[in-house]
């Protein structure tokens, strides 16, 4: 579970809320045997480890209802932020508070376990999502049937592959019934006919007001699905606002390489292609502070 805060009673209608929220890996550095034993030699100067802040201040609200893509670039922070919503991690710093049950496909097939057989993880999974058996029983037929893996879910899941993990997973996620629902990336495995169900699913969650977060770098999707758009970049919120201009934002930074700090200033040409000219990333409002004085995207850039 996240952490619980006091949700801000400015806003009754928020149901996620991240505040101040850092996260810091530390990544170690594996050696040779021969490099460790040069290494207590000199004296262990270098540390064996270092930290990697995967999330750096961030803060936002969600409100009920709101349906949000996640977005950025590899490694951006986008996961670690699921994650810390999820509950399955916790930050360092700042807070996450959550308001109702929160459900989602996070990792392909987390909570399963490879021994049981699919119709036992089914049970398990739904017990683990906050389901009683009773509402399990409930909606056992109707699990099966959206996940449409044949006589497999009397199989134990070891057996199955990425995309009847991802079928049985999404399934049960989506039975649970739960407030906020969460996607990652990983509808990216599922073959295409599940591919399309999915989307049907979220794209009928969306008009029903359910309250959604994708993670996702199919823009083109996430564009169509969701009103808000956040953008991550090296573990800071970038951006947040709505959806189509949060993607323009992103395209901008992937066609002039602003995220990339090793890069050489763009030339004229480079500027030429740029979707956003300097005048309109004036414009557009970077609605979340990230500490220090009010932002706009042109001062981000
Ligand atoms: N458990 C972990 N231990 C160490 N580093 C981690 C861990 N989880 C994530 N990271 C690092 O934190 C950073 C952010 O990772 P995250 O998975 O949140 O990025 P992302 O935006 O979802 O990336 P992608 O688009 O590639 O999925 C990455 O550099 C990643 O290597």
């Amino acid at each position: 579970m996240a952490r619980k805060i006091a949700l801000e009673p400015r806003d009754e209608r928020v149901v996620v809320t991240a505040q101040h929220v850092t996260k810091t890996f530390l990544l170690r550095h594996t050696r040779s045997i021969k490099e460790a034993v040069v290494w207590l030699f000199k004296g262990r100067k270098k540390d064996i480890t270092n930290e990697f802040q995967a999330m750096d201040d961030v803060s936002f609200d969600i409100a009920d209802g709101e349906s949000v893509a996640l977005m950025g670039f590899n490694g951006s922070g986008k996961s670690t932020t699921l994650k810390l919503i999820s509950g399955v991690m916790h930050p360092d710093g700042g807070a996450v508070g959550i308001k109702g049950k929160v459900a989602g496909l996070i990792e392909v097939g987390a909570g399963f376990h490879p021994d049981l057989t699919g119709h036992d993880n089914v049970y398990l999974n739904g017990a683990i999502l906050g389901m009683t058996k009773e509402e399990i029983d409930a909606a056992y037929d109707d699990i099966l049937e959206f996940a449409d893996i044949g006589d497999f879910i009397n199989t134990e899941v070891k057996f199955y592959s990425s995309g009847m993990y991802l079928r049985l997973a999404f399934s049960v996620a989506v039975h649970t019934n739960p407030d906020v629902f969460l996607v990652d990336e990983i509808l990216a495995v599922g073959d295409e006919p599940f591919q399309e169900k999915c989307k049907a699913l979220i794209r009928s969650m969306v008009r029903d007001g359910k309250t959604i977060v994708i993670v996702s770098h199919d823009l083109d999707m996430v564009e169509k699905f969701c009103k808000r758009g956040l953008v991550m970049e090296r573990g800071r919120l970038v951006f947040d606002g709505p959806c189509d201009q949060a993607v323009r934002f992103l395209r901008g930074r992937a066609l002039d390489g602003s995220e990339d700090p090793e890069r050489p200033p763009l030339s004229e040409a480079e500027k030429a292609k740029r979707l956003f000219t300097d005048e309109e990333r004036a414009a557009v409002p970077v609605r979340v502070r990230i500490g220090g004085p009010p932002l706009t995207a042109a001062e981000r850039v």
